[in-house]
């Protein structure tokens, strides 16, 4: 008998370091019809950011990233909650809340979610969602 279908919109999960997050608004600005029909978590400043370009879209914010809102994205990802993980990084910018990102990272790694760390792959998701 094959898997049940998934019940409910696609749950995705946006979230940028603080030098990545103009260009995740400029990628959510460019992708809202992808958007707009997903059920959207986002990380508190990070969601705020895209709330200010796009007002009408319906986005859950969690806490703020250094304050606990990587883990609640990672528990989402534990308990099945979260489809795919849209995480743009920066690479060249210590974070102090590193071990939240690394175990958010793991926890998308070992799902084997759907997990965009940059632009490029983020379109390839939404190139690839037929
Ligand atoms: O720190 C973050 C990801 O590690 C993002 O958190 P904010 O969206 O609250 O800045």
């Amino acid at each position: 008998m094959p898997a049940p279908l998934a019940i409910g919109p696609i749950s995705i999960g946006l979230v940028a370091h603080d030098d990545k997050k103009a260009a995740l608004v400029d990628w959510a600005e460019a992708h809202v019809d992808f958007l707009r029909d997903k059920a959207l978590f986002a990380t508190g400043t990070t969601g705020g950011r895209i709330l200010e370009a796009l007002p009408g879209l319906d986005l859950v914010r969690l806490k703020s990233g250094p304050l606990g809102g990587d883990q609640q994205l990672g528990a989402m990802i534990a308990e099945g909650r979260l489809d795919v993980l849209i995480f743009f990084v920066d690479p060249l910018s210590p974070q102090p809340h590193d071990v939240d990102v690394k175990a958010l990272i793991r926890m998308a790694t070992l799902a084997d979610i759907p997990f965009a760390c940059n632009p490029a792959t983020a379109n390839l998701i939404v190139a690839c969602r037929d």
